[in-house]
């Protein structure tokens, strides 16, 4: 029997706040597809660390942590986001704060974490297709995809939408802060030895700092459109 084909996939890369997430779930709604959300499997690794003391460095034992993470997503009701569960836990919440995005950003800097969540990253490629969210999805995990992205915006541009997206949560941050977080993430997003935070040689790369979401989505999409055949 032949094999089936590769599902397609989309992949959209770039640093923290500059819309990977609101575009990918437009889109994978838009198209029906699959979404990969590959930061929260990067927060959930870096919150059970934490949560069981473990290091952040311990490579080894994170890396065991991020190959048998007890999570599941629950969808939610019509309109309600879906639950993340670690554990049995309900992190949702906690698994959003900057705080949870810092610990992710330092166990993403070790190669056997990485490779303990290539395979489990590369599953979510199924029929009809795929929009992942990343840093190196077009990269290393999906370096075939047919249509690849680089989303970025200003680091000023991207606080202050964070800042918003945070404090319409109720959480109390500080622009400030936030951008110190962000250009912290950045740095060591980018500056890291393996799969670093950098647009693929084939990624469009887009620049989202004075564009609206529906823009960027429209953009975005009329790409695939004509790329993918759609
Ligand atoms: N083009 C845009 N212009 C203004 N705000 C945006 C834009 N794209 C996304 N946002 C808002 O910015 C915040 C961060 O977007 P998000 O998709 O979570 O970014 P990322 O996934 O890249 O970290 C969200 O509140 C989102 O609604
Ligand atoms: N494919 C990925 C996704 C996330 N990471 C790391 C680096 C990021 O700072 C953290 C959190 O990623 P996430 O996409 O959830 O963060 P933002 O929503 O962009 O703020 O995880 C990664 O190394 N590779």
């Amino acid at each position: 029997m032949s094999e089936p084909a590769p599902a397609a996939v989309i992949a959209i890369d770039g640093p923290s706040g500059s819309g990977k997430g609101t575009l990918c779930q437009k889109l994978a709604k838009q198209l029906a597809w699959h979404l990969l959300d590959s930061g929260a499997l990067y927060r959930l690794t870096g919150l059970a660390a934490h949560r069981r003391g473990i290091a952040l460095d311990n490579e080894l034992a994170v890396a065991e942590l991020a190959a048998n993470l007890d999570v599941r997503f629950v969808p939610g009701e019509e309109g309600q986001p879906t639950r993340v569960l670690l554990d049995g836990d309900d992190v949702s919440a906690v698994l959003r704060t900057e705080e949870t995005g810092s610990l992710a950003s330092q166990v993403a800097v070790l190669a056997e974490v990485r490779a303990a969540l290539l395979g489990r990253q590369r599953d979510f490629a199924q029929a009809p297709g795929l929009v992942a969210d990343g840093r190196d999805m077009g990269t290393v995990v999906f370096p075939n995809a047919p249509l690849k992205i680089f989303l970025t915006a200003s680091a000023e541009a991207r606080a202050e939408r964070r800042f918003k997206q945070l404090k319409d949560k109720g959480e109390s941050v500080t622009l400030a802060a936030l951008l110190e977080d962000i250009q912290a993430r950045d740095k060591r997003d980018s500056e890291r030895e393996l799969a670093p935070l950098k647009p693929a040689d084939d990624a469009i790369q887009l620049d989202s700092t004075a564009l609206g979401i529906d823009e960027v989505f429209e953009q975005v999409l009329a790409l695939a459109k004509k790329r993918l055949s759609l």
